[in-house]
């Protein structure tokens, strides 16, 4: 089948890559030229393990194309897909600008009846909305049909999700629209869950919503362990053990970011307040996560009182490993505060270092090395859990650090080797009179 796709962000370039590799025809269309050019050249404008060979296999096949002219694009495609952002507004709704520019790009170029597909998260109600502003502006009659087919992927693992999620869900206006969407994933060979349009836009938002309730409600199980002497992560190990909790998204530390749990929450909770309904929950959620995200300043401030003048090393940009991707990172919030307390900031991340100098400025240093990140630093705060940082021996933090006092806000070692070792540690929800481990 010939498919467009309007966004290469991660979901656009992963989803326009994963239909080519099962045997469809994607051109995938950006209003940015300078992506266009990398990608049509086979290079990722992502980091995302695996995407680069999949990418190369299939613009050599000739299956997958990039443009920026929508014309070109969306020239014949039978089925369009909206890949594009929709950030987080100040009121904490999500924009969709994006989302309706691209509506109007459609209704200006498609050449026939068109079945247009929504993967971008959108409020419910956003697809029909989207459907009437296409219809409103197409010319010679031209009609289209909705579906929403929401986006589940996880930065750092897109192409193996995309290949091996749980499900794919597709809400449809009608049985004849839900069949063919089938039939374009069938491929993909996941159990397919059709239903409505509103039940599918929801379906995203409460999934998002409740993985970051799990991860908020198991914080502040953290904080309380932390209290009472108690040690999180057997606490997670015996709850994640019965199948009703399951052991994911249990894992205790400074919070969740990244492009969508932050600001999906926030739109969650708007979506609800729209409809007259306080989403109590869901705003302690988020408030336990903004407090968490600077749980280890207070920590920091309780040890040493001043830190002007202090060399920190940060470990970790990214808001989790294996992704050159800052948006909501604890990081974004720890480095500027560390700084306005006087303290100077070395950040080390293997990929993110780019990203985060247009970020962050060029104010506090950055490292691509980690041994040279530890040299001579008063503390060290560990905010992803990169496997290199995970990996490394106790002993360097002795070897290279002026004084080896860790923050670890991912719990990044075991309690029994640390015990072992000489450095004074500090992490989440495993204090200090936890009971060693007997068995
Ligand atoms: N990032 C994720 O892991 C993820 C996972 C699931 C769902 N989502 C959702 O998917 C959507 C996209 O997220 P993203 O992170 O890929 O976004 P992104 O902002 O990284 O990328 C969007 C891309 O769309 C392009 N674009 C914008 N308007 C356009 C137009 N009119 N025509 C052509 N191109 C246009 C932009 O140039 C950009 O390259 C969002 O709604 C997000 O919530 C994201
Ligand atoms: O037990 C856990 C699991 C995750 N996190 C944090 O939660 C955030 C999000 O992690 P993850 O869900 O792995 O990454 P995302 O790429 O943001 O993916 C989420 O958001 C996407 C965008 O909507 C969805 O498609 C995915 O299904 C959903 O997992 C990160 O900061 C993690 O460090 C924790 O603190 N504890």
């Amino acid at each position: 089948m010939k498919i467009a796709v309007i966004g290469t962000g991660y979901v656009g370039l992963v989803t326009g890559v994963a239909l080519s590799e099962v045997g469809h025809t994607v051109t995938c269309i950006d209003v940015d030229p300078e992506k266009v050019e990398k990608l049509s050249h086979g290079i990722p404008t992502i980091y995302e393990p695996g995407l680069e060979e999949l990418i190369k296999k299939n613009i050599g096949q000739g299956r997958l194309f990039f443009t920026s002219e929508h014309r070109t694009g969306l020239k014949e495609a039978s089925v369009i897909y909206i890949a594009v952002g929709t950030p987080q507004r100040k009121d904490g709704s999500a924009n969709l600008d994006y989302v309706e520019h691209a509506a109007l790009d459609i209704a200006a170029n498609i050449d026939r009846d068109t079945i247009i597909v929504i993967k971008s998260t959108v409020p419910v109600g956003t697809n029909f909305h989207i459907k009437n502003l296409i219809n409103k502006n197409t010319k010679n009659g031209i009609r289209v049909k909705i579906a929403s087919n929401p986006e589940f992927l996880r930065e750092g693992s897109a192409v193996k999700d995309t290949f091996h999620g749980d499900r794919i869900v597709i809400g449809s206006e009608d049985r004849e629209t839900a069949d063919v969407l089938a039939e374009v994933n069938k491929p993909f060979e996941m159990p397919i869950i059709k239903t409505d349009i509103s039940s599918a836009e929801m379906i995203k938002y409460a999934s998002n919503a409740f993985l970051a309730t799990k991860i908020s409600f198991i914080n502040e199980i953290a904080n309380i362990c932390e209290s009472l002497g108690a040690n999180v992560e057997e606490v997670a190990k015996g709850m994640g053990l019965d199948h009703r909790i399951g052991p994911d998204f249990l894992k205790a530390g400074i919070g969740y970011g990244g492009s969508c749990f932050p600001k999906d929450t926030n739109a969650l909770v708007q979506l609800a307040g729209n409809a007259n309904h306080e989403f109590n929950l869901l705003k302690s959620v988020i408030e336990v996560n903004n407090k968490q995200q600077i749980l280890l300043l207070d920590k920091i401030m309780t040890r040493f009182g001043d830190i002007s003048g202090k060399r920190v090393a940060v470990l970790g940009l990214a808001f989790k490993p294996n992704t050159d991707d800052l948006r909501e990172s604890p990081a974004l919030v720890m480095i500027p505060k560390l700084a306005a307390l006087g303290a100077n900031v070395i950040a080390y991340d293997p990929i993110a270092v780019s990203n985060a100098k247009r970020q962050l400025g060029t104010e506090i240093e950055y490292t691509e090395d980690l041994h040279s990140a530890l040299n001579n630093a008063d503390f060290t705060v560990i905010i992803t859990d990169w496997p290199d940082v995970k990996k490394i021996g106790l002993t360097v933090f002795n070897k290279l650090m002026k004084t080896a006092i860790v923050f670890d806000g991912r719990n990044c070692f075991d309690l029994s080797d640390v015990r072992q070792s000489e450095i004074e540690y500090y992490s989440v929800g495993r204090p200090d009179q936890a009971p060693e481990l007997i068995y």
